[in-house]
């Protein structure tokens, strides 16, 4: 993509002390949205979310990182358009996403196939209000500890179901994930060699044989745009920020 986005990435290490990378995954369809248009499309404050998205990863504080941006290949050009109508001016690389989450983040993981070193944070491209701190904390404790992901305590009480009904379970020993996943770039790579899991969510179920993952406080704000309900919370919160 011309003037917005470049094709190629390159980090500098000049700000932090290990190169960064972004996959920004947003190569979904948005079934449970039900929207006539792929979720991180849709306007929250006028813009598109997954522009939200990537200027969370474009704030100087956090240094140069390389962004993928990963997209369907159909939304090429929308995108691009997007790019154009709001004027993007974040580099970015522009990659084809695959048919589930697994395959997007490996084709966006190819496209860094150069570096060998440095930390790369997996972000759902449809996660537009995660607080910068978060993001600073959890490349750290990747380059500290290997991997690194973001979650928070349940704040409902939870059960598990079996065969004969449910069962409660401790909350204390629960955490609800989120990302940034963060992780050494060649530790990530040698997960994504292995076969897709069917159970697959996230990316640090695909590390986890691997490596140890660690724990960053995530934040209640760092909402999933998922169905409906979530962009009008959306909204509400980045009034908010932006008052
Ligand atoms: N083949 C896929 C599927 C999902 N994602 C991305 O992974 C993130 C989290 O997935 P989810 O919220 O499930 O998004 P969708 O797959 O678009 O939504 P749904 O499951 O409702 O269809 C999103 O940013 C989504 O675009 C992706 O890059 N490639
Ligand atoms: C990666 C994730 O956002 C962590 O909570 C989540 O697992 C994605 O799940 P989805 O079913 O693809 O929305």
């Amino acid at each position: 993509m011309s003037t917005t986005a470049s094709s190629t990435v390159s980090p500098s290490d000049s700000a932090a002390a290990v190169p960064r990378f972004a996959i920004l995954v947003a190569g979904g369809g948005g079934t449970r949205m039900g929207a006539d248009r792929p979720k991180q499309f849709l306007e929250l404050s006028g813009e598109p979310v997954l522009l939200h998205t990537l200027r969370r990863f474009a704030e100087p504080t956090l240094g140069v990182i390389a962004i993928v941006v990963v997209l369907p290949s159909d939304q090429f050009v929308t995108w691009q358009q997007l790019c154009a109508t709001h004027n993007i001016e974040i580099p970015h690389a522009v990659v084809a996403g695959g048919a589930s989450r697994w395959a997007s983040v490996r084709n966006g993981l190819a496209h860094l196939a150069d570096y060998q070193h440095g930390v790369v944070a997996v972000h759902d491209g449809v996660r537009p209000l995660t607080p910068i701190a978060v993001i600073e904390n959890t490349y750290a404790a990747a380059a500290e500890h290997g991997a690194a992901i973001a979650a928070v305590p349940p704040k409902d009480s939870v059960r598990g179901l079996s065969q004969q009904g449910s069962y409660a379970l401790d909350r204390a020993r629960l955490r609800l994930v989120q990302t940034p996943q963060c992780f050494e770039i060649d530790l990530l790579r040698r997960a994504y060699q292995l076969p897709e899991l069917a159970t697959f969510t996230d990316d640090a179920s695909v590390v986890e044989d691997l490596h140890p993952i660690r724990l960053v406080p995530g934040d209640y704000c760092n909402l999933k745009i998922t169905t409906p309900e979530d962009l009008l919370l959306a909204e509400v919160l980045l009034r908010r920020e932006n008052s």
